[in-house]
């Protein structure tokens, strides 16, 4: 947590949801929603200090909440004395600046509030590079709204007239900013997919934690692989990815990776900005995603995953259903299935069933097999010997060698097997 001393002033925030029938499920505000968009705040170093929740036909174009209930909530905010008010569906950037002038305090959307508290969290260079990239997108449009707010209070003296405004300068200054950031970033997701490389030419299956924030993912690879990675119940607490060797059998070690946590409403520009650290998914040979089943909502979460799984292409690496916190669970159907396994992160149950379950996944026995490698790529035999069995060498025409392999080794070994395996279907359609 964010440590706050008792001098640091907190913000004292009013909450405001939206509930319109014209809205769809994941654009509408509820009690769920709120409450967690109420733990986001706490995260974020915020202090709840009202709440409003209202039903309506559809959104004001304006003030999104309509005259009245600004009113309403301009009330809460004098009395609470509150400094910033926080809506839980996202604004358009002029309904966020009419409300701004309407209620004399700063206002937030959902949108704005992770995004801080994505800026809080990240560490690492790529991190801080996604979140400012994605900051500056917030802005962008906001910009108009920034301006015509000062020119009014100013008399527009000196900003009108021939010449470039300082909006139009601001915007440039801006987009300038957007594209350097992008660069930045295409440099280290050269550097990634290069390690990524690496690691496929030493055949060890990668294995990705996902799941809605504060589902248990860091908590489980701790309990795995002895790692530690800070585990605390708060939204976000890992922006960053970790990756461990974990040994699953004799014949299996795969690389495990932690990843940054899903929520409903995630804001478009971190979804596009975060996507080189989530595009570690799409090349996972197998996803764990982690549930967590003793909240009343894991289903919606789980849906929320499931969509963002789809959206940065990962939607056909098989998959294993981790429903965590089972030592919570308080529902008397145990969830079970051939690609679901009920856990406790914590207190370890059912982690052996998981294990068993990702050997079975990657690691379908050992297969003995002809291979002919010709003399060009004699790095394949190299990397044989160092990751299978090697039983036979023969030197002629090309290397033959028998060895035992993995499946996984097999897969990416296709072309050059003579005998003995017969790929399976999958193998062949890249
Ligand atoms: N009772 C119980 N608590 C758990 C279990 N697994 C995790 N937790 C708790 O749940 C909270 C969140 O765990 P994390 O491992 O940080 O969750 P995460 O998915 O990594 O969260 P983010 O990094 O924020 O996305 C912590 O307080 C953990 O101690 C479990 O099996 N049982
Ligand atoms: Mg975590």
């Amino acid at each position: 947590m964010t440590e706050h001393t008792t001098e640091e002033k907190r913000n004292r925030a009013v909450l405001v949801g939206l509930n319109a029938s014209c809205l769809s499920r994941t654009e509408n505000a509820d009690e769920e929603s709120m409450a967690e968009l109420a733990a986001l705040l706490e995260t974020a170093g915020g202090e709840c200090v009202g709440e409003v929740l209202q039903n309506k036909d559809a959104p004001d174009p304006r003030t999104f909440i309509g005259e009245g209930k600004v009113r309403e909530v301009k009330e809460l905010v004098q009395s609470m004395e509150a400094d910033m008010v926080v809506f839980d569906n996202a604004l358009s950037p002029s309904q966020q600046r009419a409300l701004t002038d309407d209620l004399g305090v700063s206002v937030l959307d959902r949108s704005a509030l992770i995004l801080d508290i994505f800026a809080q969290r990240a560490r690492t260079k790529e991190g801080r590079l996604q979140v400012e990239l994605a900051q500056y997108k917030y802005l962008l449009p906001r910009l108009l709204g920034m301006w015509t707010h000062l020119e009014r209070q100013e008399g527009a003296i000196g900003t009108r007239g021939p010449g470039e405004t300082q909006l139009e300068t601001d915007r440039r200054h801006i987009r300038k900013k957007i594209s350097k950031l992008e660069e930045d970033l295409e440099q280290v997701r050269r550097v990634r997919a290069t390690q990524r490389e690496r690691r496929i030419k030493n055949e060890v299956p990668v294995v990705a934690i996902v799941g809605y924030t504060n589902a248990g993912k860091s908590t489980l690879l701790n309990k795995l692989t002895g790692a530690d990675i800070p585990a605390n119940n708060r939204l976000f607490d890992t922006l960053d990815t970790t990756t461990r060797t974990l040994e699953i059998s004799d014949t299996c070690t795969v690389l495990i990776s932690d990843t940054v946590g899903f929520i409903s409403k995630l804001p478009h520009h971190l979804v596009e900005a975060f996507k080189a650290t989530l595009e570690e998914l799409s090349f996972a040979d197998l996803l764990l995603h982690v549930i967590d089943t003793s909240n009343p909502e894991w289903r919606e979460q789980a849906a929320v995953v499931e969509k963002l799984i789809v959206e940065l292409g990962a939607a056909q690496t098989p998959r294993i259903d981790v429903f965590n916190k089972s030592d919570l669970y308080v529902g008397d159907i145990v969830p079970h299935g051939e690609d679901i396994v009920s856990i406790s992160a914590k207190t370890g149950a059912g982690l052996d069933e998981l294990l068993k379950k990702i050997g079975d996944r990657l690691d379908t026995g050992a297969h003995r097999v002809v291979l002919r490698i010709p003399y060009d790529q004699g790095g394949v035999l190299d990397m044989l010997h160092r990751e299978a069995k090697v039983e036979r060498v023969d030197y002629g025409e090309a290397i033959e060698v028998e060895a035992v392999c993995t499946p996984i080794q097999l897969g990416r070994l296709k072309d050059f097997i003579v005998s003995g395996w017969t790929p399976p279907k999958e193998f062949w359609e890249d």
